[in-house]
């Protein structure tokens, strides 16, 4: 099984990316959406965010994500305090994915890890190429703000938790840029995948 890390900076297009990897076949494991997983209500990491950030972060035991994003990304120190709750579940959780598939012998895997290089998941797991989805910064802080709603100043925080994109782009194997249009993005990816198909021959047959 060849293994892409697929990771970029917020905002960026990995899960736009992700989608259309997965729309021509390829299995995805999502950090993103395990980070969700992790949290549902019941677990014992919920528990530990409440008994970490007070019970105001969660509403109907449902966790309040804009609220405890308000308290994390901006202030370093509870952003850590978060990490150190989130990332050992987030980490196994993704283990049992990866190994799930590697059961299923799919030919190639997609990791969408938007911290792949922050918790250096390149390092940890077996990643046998990197894909970097980048944009320009005022492009990024366009699409964070319409998306998730943000002002200037909470978009501006969120970036700055991140590693500057150009580092992760110095660092990949394969670099989409994501400043035009989904057009253009399609067409990146289009290309993209014929490049997989010689790397995962396999895949080619499905
Ligand atoms: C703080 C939370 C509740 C805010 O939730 P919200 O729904 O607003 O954001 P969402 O989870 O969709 O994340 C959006 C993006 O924020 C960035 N981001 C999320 N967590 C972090 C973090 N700890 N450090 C830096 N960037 C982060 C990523 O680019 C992610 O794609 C949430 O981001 C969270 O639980 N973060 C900790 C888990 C984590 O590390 N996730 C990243 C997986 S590698
Ligand atoms: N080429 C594009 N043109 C216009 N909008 C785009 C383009 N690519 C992505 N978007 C939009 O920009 C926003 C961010 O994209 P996306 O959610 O894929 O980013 P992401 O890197 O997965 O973000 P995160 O790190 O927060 O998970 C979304 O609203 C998406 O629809």
């Amino acid at each position: 099984m060849v293994i892409i890390g697929l990771t970029g900076s917020i905002a960026t297009g990995k899960s736009t990316v992700s989608t259309m990897l997965r729309d021509a076949g390829m299995p995805i494991v999502d950090a993103d959406v395990v980070a969700r997983e992790v949290v549902e209500p019941g677990t014992h990491t919920l528990e530990a965010i409440k008994l970490a950030f007070g019970p105001g972060v969660i509403e109907n035991g449902v966790l309040n994500r804009s609220q405890l994003g308000n308290i994390v990304f901006g202030n370093q120190s509870e952003l850590q305090r978060l990490n150190a709750i989130m990332q050992p579940a987030i980490r196994s959780v993704m283990a049992d994915k990866i190994n799930f598939w590697r059961t299923q012998h799919v030919p190639v895997l997609i990791l969408d890890i938007p911290l792949l290089f922050e918790r250096e998941y390149d390092k940890n797991y077996h990643v046998d190429k990197i894909i970097v989805v980048s944009a320009d910064p005022e492009v990024q802080l366009a699409r964070l703000k319409s998306r998730d709603s943000l002002d200037e100043r909470q978009a501006k925080n969120r970036m700055r938790t991140q590693m500057p994109i150009a580092e992760k782009v110095a660092r990949a194997d394969y670099v989409i840029n994501n400043n035009g249009d989904k057009s253009q993005l399609k067409a990146q990816v289009d290309d993209l995948i014929e490049k997989l198909k010689d790397i995962a021959p396999e895949y080619d047959t499905k």
